[in-house]
């Protein structure tokens, strides 16, 4: 009797699979996959780029794959993908279950909340930011104090070969870190070092696509196959960390001397609770954010800095031709800076071509629609998780001829003007589109050209070039190297 009723219930559960997993007329194209478990073997987080690249050649800008009865779409290109985000404007709907979003940020915050939650923090979020100089120019004084001390420490290595990347996460953590935490931490500081290796392994180590993000129960089998338990205990300690500066916060707030975005925030809370509104505002809302925002603000761009570093060590020309147009523009002993930007146009078109190639944000995170959406002769069903996949834009040889060579001449207009720039998907857009992308192009600019006029980028002698493959996870990024920074003086 028993094992007939476990018979019964493994076909019931097989029906179902079965059932959910058909698809409807007019599906958006796919492999084929494997009866029931649809395509687990088609799209490994670790090979995604290449798989997506070969997929979109095959089946065009809108692509399928099911994981069991679970529909992910991926739209590419950039025509598809203005079509979806620009033109039709208010399509994405709640966000769909993805266990970092789900069970780590509670479907809280900005990036990982939807609906008018979403609506009103990514305004208030801009807003109170705004005050202390995101997206503005008086971030320039901030991010160049930062450099100082970046560049001295860089100094310290006296051209010895060393791993830049914990040196850069610290440093860009701290130019997020005075918006919304109001202060910096030492280069020492072991907190911020701990920090940083945490959300650095964090991004690299898991992928929006991996199965744990589609069904949750993978979290509950013995022993952590899928990682999810290491993500949770590590969240917990980066909570932890955020929890402590926000106390600190409650207990020293002044009403009149405003520090940071986490006091905007307490000031807002304290005013709706005294109002006895119904809101928003509260305690997980902040921690969350708070959160976000240091992740989204330190690793995107430190990685972006990194490729760059690397580009450059594989084009020695275009670092001289850089360092040349600086020398012409920035008189010795002072750094370049922003109004100089105009003067630097080379310069400018190398950030953006190293935005492009690096590919740091290669798919958005899972979104879902509002309603079913006819676009291309296919319908995306409303309950499928969508992906928008941006390196489809970023190598798209039609916009940039010859994709997969670094050459920032494709920005420069014949009159030496930085021109195209519009065209690169790196920061998604529409509703959605990133909220710190004039933050990052700064922090880019401001760091490259520092580095670049003050030092040679050379590899250590007798070694090889370090590989231009990236690791695939939440975000695309280089794999460890060394350099030797060599001090022009
Ligand atoms: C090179 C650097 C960066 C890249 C390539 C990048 C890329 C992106 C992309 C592609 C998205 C859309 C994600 C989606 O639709 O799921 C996004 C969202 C976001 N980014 Fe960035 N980002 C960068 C730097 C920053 C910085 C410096 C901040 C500072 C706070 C930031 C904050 C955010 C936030 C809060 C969102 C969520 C927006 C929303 O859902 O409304 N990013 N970013």
């Amino acid at each position: 009797m028993d094992i007939f009723l476990v018979l019964l219930a493994i076909v019931t559960i097989l029906l179902v699979i079965t059932l959910m997993s058909r698809e409807r007329k007019n599906f958006p194209p796919g492999p084929p996959g494997i009866p029931l478990l649809g395509n687990i073997n088609d799209l490994k987080p670790e090979s995604m780029l290449t798989t997506l690249r070969a997929l979109h050649k095959q089946y065009g800008d809108l692509v399928s794959i099911r994981f069991f009865h679970h529909h992910l779409i991926f739209v590419g290109g950039s025509k598809s993908t203005n079509e979806l985000l620009v033109k039709r404007g208010d399509v994405l709907g709640r966000k769909p279950y993805f266990f970092i979003g789900t069970e780590i940020f509670q479907n809280s915050g900005v990036f990982a909340s939807s609906g008018q939650l979403w609506k009103e923090h990514r305004t208030f979020g801009i807003t109170s930011l705004r005050n202390f100089g995101f997206g503005k120019r008086t971030l320039q004084t901030r991010i160049m104090e930062e450099i100082d001390y970046f560049l001295a420490e860089v100094d310290s290595y006296k051209g010895k070969p060393f791993d830049i990347q914990p040196l850069i996460s610290k440093s860009i953590a701290n130019v997020i870190a005075a918006l919304v935490f109001g202060k910096r931490f030492e280069l020492t500081d072991r907190t911020s070092a701990e920090m940083c290796s945490l959300l650095n392994e964090f991004v690299s180590s898991t992928a929006f696509q991996s199965s744990i993000n589609f069904f949750p129960f993978l979290d509950y089998l013995p022993g952590d196959l899928f990682g999810s338990k290491k993500l949770k205990r590590d969240f917990d300690r980066i909570f932890e960390v955020m929890q402590s500066i926000v106390d600190e916060h409650r207990s020293t707030l002044d009403e009149n001397n405003i520090r940071d975005y986490i006091d905007c925030f307490l000031l807002e809370q304290k005013k709706k609770d005294e109002a006895s509104e119904d809101h928003t505002f509260t305690d997980k809302q902040l921690l969350v954010t708070v959160s976000e925002f240091f992740t989204a603000g330190m690793e995107t761009t430190s990685t972006a800095i990194r490729w760059g570093i690397l580009y450059l060590l594989h084009n020695p020309d275009t670092q001289k031709r850089m360092r040349k147009e600086i020398d012409n523009v920035v008189a010795s002993g002072r750094f370049p800076l922003l109004d100089d930007k105009p003067k630097l146009p080379f310069c400018e078109a190398v950030c953006y071509e190293v935005l492009r190639i690096a590919n740091v944000a290669p798919t958005t995170g899972p979104h879902a629609l509002k309603d079913d959406v006819t676009m291309n002769g296919y319908v995306i069903p409303k309950n499928a998780t969508l992906f928008i996949d941006l390196d489809s834009i970023n190598m798209d040889p039609d916009l940039f001829p010859d994709p997969f060579k670094f050459n920032p001449d494709r920005f420069m207009s014949e009159d030496g003007v930085v021109t195209g720039t519009e065209k690169i998907g790196s920061f998604s857009t529409g509703r959605r589109v990133c909220m710190g992308e004039s933050m990052a192009k700064m922090e880019l600019f401001l760091f490259m050209t520092s580095l670049v006029q003050r030092y040679e980028i050379q590899k250590e002698a007798g070694k090889p070039l370090p590989s231009l493959d990236g690791i695939e996870g939440l975000t695309y990024s280089p794999k460890k190297y060394e350099i030797c920074l060599s001090r022009i003086d």
